[in-house]
This record gives C-alpha cells, sequence and structure tokens, in this order.
C-alpha cells in the first residue's frame, strides 16, 4: 500500500489499541436464538455492542457469527425458514418484537459482506442509486455525499476521472471500498461486515483494513473475522463464538486485549491458541 494512497484518506488520524473510555451500549442484546426450520443453530446470546468502537467476532467456521450479524439488521427476514427470539434494543426500540421499518432500519445499520458486491453499474450509479433509493433528490447533494463518501474510502484520487466507468472494472480491494463507500454515503450509525478483506489479496487486505481503523469513533463497527490477528489489530472488544450440542453460543465477549491475553474461558484460550478449532 503506498503513502500516497492513505495520505488521501480523510477520516483523520488511527488511534490504536486502547479500548473506548467510556463504553455507550450502541446496541443491547438479550437472550438471542436463532433457528433455521426448526433447528437451533444459535442460542443465548447476550452482549452489548459499544458505540463509535470496533467489536470482533471470531469462532470456527458453522457457529453462527454471520447469523448473529444479519439479525441485527434483520436480514434474517429473507433467509427462508429463520426464526429469531430474544431482544435487540437499538434506540429505544426492539428490532425483534417492536414494529420496525427495515428499510429505515438498514439505512441506519448497514452491512458489508464478503464478497465485494458492487451493482453491475458505474461507479457513480453505484451510489447515487442508494442516495435516490432513500430520498435524496437534489442533484448537488447528491454529488457532495458521493465524492465525500469516496474520499471518506480513500477512492476519490483513484477514481475521480472515471466514474462513469463501469464498477465491475475496479480491484477486487477498490471494489470492496466501493461497497463500504455505498453505506457510508447513506451516514449510518453501525456497519456490520461480514469478513470484509477474506476474499482479498493481502495489499487490498491490509488497504481495507486500514479504512476499517479509520472508521472506528466515527461509526459503531461489528466485524466477523476468521483473521485473529486482524480482529486484534483493529477491535476494542471481541466475542468469541463456539458450537456446543451443534448449537453456536458466545462463550466469551470482553475487551479485545483481554479476550486474547487472558482470556477467562478455557475454550477461547485453546481457539486464539490455535489448539482447537
Ligand atoms: N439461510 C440458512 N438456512 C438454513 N441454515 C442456515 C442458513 N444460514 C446459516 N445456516 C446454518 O446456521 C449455522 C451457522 O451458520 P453461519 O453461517 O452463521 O456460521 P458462521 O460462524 O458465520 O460460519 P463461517 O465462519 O463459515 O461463515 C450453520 O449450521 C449453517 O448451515
Amino acid at each position: 500500500m503506498s503513502r500516497k494512497k492513505a495520505s488521501s484518506y480523510t477520516l483523520g488520524e488511527i488511534k490504536q489499541g486502547t479500548p473506548c473510555c467510556v463504553p455507550e451500549p450502541h446496541l443491547q442484546i438479550q437472550d438471542l436464538a436463532v433457528s433455521y426450520s426448526r433447528k437451533t443453530v444459535l442460542s443465548q446470546v447476550s452482549l452489548d455492542i459499544y458505540k463509535g468502537c470496533i467489536t470482533a467476532l471470531i469462532g470456527p467456521s458453522g457457529c453462527g457469527k454471520t447469523t448473529f450479524l444479519s439479525t441485527l439488521n434483520r436480514l434474517t427476514d429473507h433467509h427462508e425458514g429463520a426464526r429469531v427470539s430474544g431482544k435487540i434494543l437499538f434506540d429505544g426500540q426492539d428490532l425483534l418484537n417492536d414494529p420496525v421499518d427495515t428499510l429505515k432500519l438498514r439505512r441506519r445499520i448497514g452491512m458489508i459482506f464478503q464478497k465485494p458486491n458492487p451493482f453491475p453499474l458505474s461507479i457513480w450509479r453505484n451510489l447515487e442509486l442508494p442516495l435516490k433509493e432513500h430520498g435524496v433528490r437534489d442533484h448537488g447533494l447528491r454529488r457532495r455525499k458521493i465524492e465525500q463518501a469516496l474520499k471518506d474510502v480513500g477512492l476519490w484520487d483513484e477514481v475521480f476521472d472515471r466514474l462513469e466507468t463501469s464498477a465491475l472494472a475496479l480491484s477486487g480491494g477498490q471494489q470492496q471500498r466501493l461497497c463500504i463507500a455505498r453505506a457510508l454515503v447513506l451516514k449510518p450509525e453501525i456497519l456490520l461486515m461480514d469478513e470484509p478483506c477474506s476474499a482479498l489479496d493481502p495489499l487490498s487486505s491490509a488497504v481495507v483494513e486500514e479504512l476499517i481503523l479509520r472508521l472506528r469513533d466515527r461509526y459503531t463497527v461489528v466485524i466477523v473475522t476468521h483473521n485473529l490477528a486482524q480482529a486484534r489489530r483493529v477491535a476494542n472488544y471481541a466475542g468469541f463464538f463456539w458450537m456446543t450440542e451443534r448449537v453456536g453460543k458466545l462463550i466469551e465477549f470482553g475487551q479485545c486485549q483481554h479476550l486474547f491475553e487472558a482470556p477467562i474461558h478455557e475454550l477461547t484460550a485453546a481457539y486464539i491458541s490455535g489448539a482447537r478449532g
């Protein structure tokens, strides 16, 4: 990653290491359980997601991390046979039991997927479309928002002279940053990221990881990652999921540094040391 590209970010200084001083819950998850066609895949999950912090979710394949993430903006509504119970408290509302406008909810809680999924349209249209869908009618305002979002993800300098070309012609890392810009353009409060670097080459992955770090303090981020080193580098808080009797459970949650350096549960210790999982 070149220094020039990194310096084109506009999100300010990176702050590393220390967890947020005064953690304030942004999402409160209480006794969450998910089943697919009556088969329970996740149960008894309770934790707070803190405002302005990055929370990393780790654990072996199949223990329910993606399913958990998908409940937070009700994407599970679109999973056939999914049943979700418990409570997810967000801004005075219970997202599972109160009436919720899911379009508005997903504007406030955006999702980034493992594989970059830009629309097969121009770079510009990728960002204009969600703004139009959410009622931003003023062309000048849309232009300013689009430019800012591209600057926020460090893409502006790379694409400003080819905004009308296809987003699919971008590299994988650029596509993923465009997808992050597409979420940021709607000014979300929370970003859910499902293994956002795992489909990228190491250099692109490093650029996206740096971007995630720069989002800290400005957005609440929940990231699922199999890359334990990455979780340690970016997260303030970490949650470790594990399967017990074929059901995913949250085994341990806490400050990232504590979880990695002094885990309380022996399963966490075994997983992060590579002895299990
Ligand atoms: N749409 C679905 N329909 C039925 N079962 C599902 C669905 N999505 C996930 N599952 C099941 O739920 C369980 C948890 O899957 P999930 O993808 O959440 O795990 P994960 O920890 O994110 O795994 P990975 O790290 O491999 O992505 C698995 O047994 C999976 O087969």
